[in-house]
């Protein structure tokens, strides 16, 4: 990052006011009468029918729009374990997207505890709060456990966006690339750099959308993950397979798509050189990729590319996920982000992009045109139509499987009859 672009981000951070969220007030609170509506005597009816019914906390309180952003700290971005303090800038930032986004309220928290059990039993105490928590930047394979036990204990939804919404947009982005690649997902040889959050999860997605298992090779910092090795956690031990490839460089000869989840630079020339023709490369490290594109793009002119940041084309990232099926979800009080709403959403994403590119996108971005291809292969995070493709289909998927508490909105739009291509 150059000194001037360094600069303008911390000042970015730090004026007029540091950090980058507020709590605004919802209700009149300026007159003696005002007050005693809001706080004493007031506020004892409400604390009165919550007690009397749980549910009526989504009546009376902000609870039903208001979601908790919580890490511990130890995977932020590919910074790696920078510690909960030092993650609040990346929390507040998902506090802004989700607001700007989809207009949920929230609270980030950012949790000293480096003992699963002590993280576990801070978030379950807090959770009355909150109508939903979306975990953030825990490493694997913590992350795991943390996240089943949650949902198991709570009855609010609960998603690791580093899984499950990295999962879901790199899914999207994916198919479409296929297609314009002239492949399909069943017959891809995928590699995936990164065997953590969002390496496993996306590469469950990828298998539950068609991905052949022994076509996907999974690497680590060791290496190759095979079936030969004796040092795999549960979740990476079931992605060993047989096979003699042991480095990225011998993994990499062949393959048609490239994911990578895992730290910058770890992607050579020679190795994006030794891919099968057309490949896809998801270089998806933040703030910095596993290969930069303009190095990339020195090597191949017939590969489809994609980062995790906003600077470049083809931005896969979960923001185009947790804001609006969160909003899905809050809508319809589901009590799980379950598999089909994970899978209505990809179908959202991939159907929006088959649209033409919105005016306020071209804008937002200096752009004179785009359209379906190489370089549009997802759609842009400040597309408007966002909010009308993913949530419906997320409250669609929700219903239809049982997730939600209340029926599919009447204010919604119906969601565009698509499937998975
Ligand atoms: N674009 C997007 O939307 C998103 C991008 N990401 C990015 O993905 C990366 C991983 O995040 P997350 O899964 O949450 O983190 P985790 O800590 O859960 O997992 C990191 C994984 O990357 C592997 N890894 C790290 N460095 C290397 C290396 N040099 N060579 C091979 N493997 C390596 C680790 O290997 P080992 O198991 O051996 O330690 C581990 O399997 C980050 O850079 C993050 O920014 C994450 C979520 C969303
Ligand atoms: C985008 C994101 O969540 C990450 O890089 O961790
Ligand atoms: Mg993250």
């Amino acid at each position: 990052m150059s000194r001037d672009y360094r600069e303008r981000a911390l000042a970015y951070h730090a004026e007029p006011r540091p950090g980058k969220i507020a709590i605004e007030v919802t209700k009149p609170c300026n007159s003696q009468d005002d007050l005693a509506l809001a706080y004493t005597p007031g506020v004892a009816e409400p604390v009165r029918e919550i007690a009397r019914d749980p549910h009526n906390a989504f009546r009376y309180t902000a609870k039903g729009n208001l979601v908790a952003v919580i890490t511990d700290g130890t995977a932020v971005l590919g910074l790696g374990n920078v510690g909960p303090l030092a993650g609040k800038p990346v929390m507040e930032g998902k506090g802004v997207l989700f607001k700007r986004f989809a207009n949920i309220d929230v609270f980030d928290i950012e949790v000293d505890a480096p003992a699963t059990e002590d993280f576990i039993d801070t978030v379950a105490r807090i959770a009355p709060t909150f109508g939903g928590i979306n975990l953030e930047d825990i490493a694997a394979p913590r992350c795991f456990e943390i996240e089943r036990t949650l949902i198991e204990r709570l009855n609010i939804p609960v998603f690791h966006d580093d899984q499950h919404g990295t999962a879901i947009i790199i899914a999207a982005g994916l198919l479409n690339a296929l297609e314009i690649q002239g492949k399909s997902l069943p017959e891809a040889d995928i590699v995936c750099v990164g065997a953590g959050a969002a390496g496993i999860a996306s590469m469950d997605l990828l298998l539950a959308l068609g991905a052949d298992r022994k076509r996907i090779l999974l690497v680590d910092r060791q290496g190759v993950i095979h079936s030969g090795r004796e040092d795999l956690n549960p979740y990476k031990q079931a992605y060993a397979v047989e096979t003699d490839r042991r480095s990225l460089a011998d993994a990499m000869q062949g393959a048609d798509v490239f994911i990578g989840v895992s730290g910058p630079d770890i992607l050579s020339p020679e190795m994006l050189a030794s891919m099968a023709a057309r490949p896809i490369v998801f270089a998806l490290s933040n703030p910095d990729p596993e290969i930069r594109p303009e190095v990339a793009l020195e090597v191949r002119d017939d590969m489809i590319m994609a980062t995790g940041r906003s600077d470049y084309p083809n931005q896969v990232n979960n923001v185009l996920g947790f804001p609006f099926i969160f909003r899905g979800t809050l809508d319809v009080h589901a009590r799980e982000i379950n598999q089909q709403m994970k899978i209505a959403a990809v179908a959202a994403l991939c159907a929006l992009t088959r649209e033409p590119v919105h005016p306020d996108v071209l804008k937002a971005y200096n752009l004179d045109r785009l359209e379906f291809g190489p370089d549009y292969i997802i759609p842009k995070p400040l597309d408007p139509r966002l909010i009308d493709f993913v949530p419906p289909a997320i409250a669609r998927a929700a219903v239809d499987s049982g997730a939600a508490r209340e029926p599919y909105p009447s204010h919604y739009p119906e969601p565009p009859k698509i499937g998975v291509t």
